[in-house]
């Protein structure tokens, strides 16, 4: 059995997802909505992170408290992953990044790796594979070909929107990496694009379009 595939139902999330998806929304507040969306899935991705206790002197006595074990890192695939791998950082400052940079050819919708800041032998326990768009999901399996290769143990995937022939690829390509999203929408259009979708999140944050 593949791990799971989790889609928000917070409020919050589909809240603004709703901003998100809006045609009218400007890059400076596209980008605050990849972020306040980042911040809640984060705290969904992280939940089976590995405790340990740790003391604690607070005002009236010594007691003992949980602090996170695992070492983790984050991955943003440039550079619509950019935004997320911000958001995360300011929830887990102590985060490592290891940037990715991978692009869809227009043609033939395959990933074309132009960037890897992935140190050879990462002294990690997580790491959280960061993209919001998952659409043929060619850009995540090569993304997580290239973490594993490193033999970083536990590989966790966050997107924002994904289509179901993504999740699919994914889930057949990489069965052991569970998928936290924020939505799970209909379909691909002709030339590759979630439908009802975003659009191009790279264009839509960083004003390229
Ligand atoms: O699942 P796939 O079919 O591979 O498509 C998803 C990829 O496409 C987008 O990146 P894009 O190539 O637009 O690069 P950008 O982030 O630089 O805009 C997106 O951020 C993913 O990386
Ligand atoms: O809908 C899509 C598909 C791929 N990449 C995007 O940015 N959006
Ligand atoms: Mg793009």
């Amino acid at each position: 059995m593949p791990a799971p595939v989790s889609v928000s139902t917070h409020p919050l999330i589909q809240h603004k997802l709703a901003r998100l998806r809006a045609a009218a929304t400007k890059p400076p507040e596209f980008r605050a909505l990849v972020a306040a969306i980042s911040h809640g899935l984060f705290f969904e991705a992280t939940r089976d992170l590995r405790l340990a206790p740790i003391g604690v002197e607070t005002p009236l006595t010594q007691t003992t408290c949980q602090h996170i074990a695992d070492r983790v890192g984050l991955v943003p695939v440039l550079r619509a992953g950019l935004g997320m791998a911000e958001a995360m950082l300011e929830a887990l400052p102590e985060a490592v990044v290891w940037h990715l940079g991978l692009y869809r050819d227009h043609a033939t919708l395959k990933p074309v790796t132009y960037y890897n800041k992935m140190p050879p032998k990462p002294d990690m326990d997580v790491a959280l594979v960061l993209d919001p768009m998952l659409a043929t999901g060619g850009s995540a399996i090569a993304a997580i070909d290239i973490l594993k290769t490193t033999g970083t143990p536990r590989i966790i995937f966050a997107g924002l929107i994904a289509a179901p022939e993504g999740v699919a690829a994914l889930q057949a390509a990489h069965p052991d990496v569970p998928v936290f999203l924020a939505a799970l929408d209909s379909r691909l259009n002709e030339v590759g694009y979630i439908v009802p979708g975003l659009g191009d999140a790279g264009d839509r944050q960083f004003g390229t379009a």
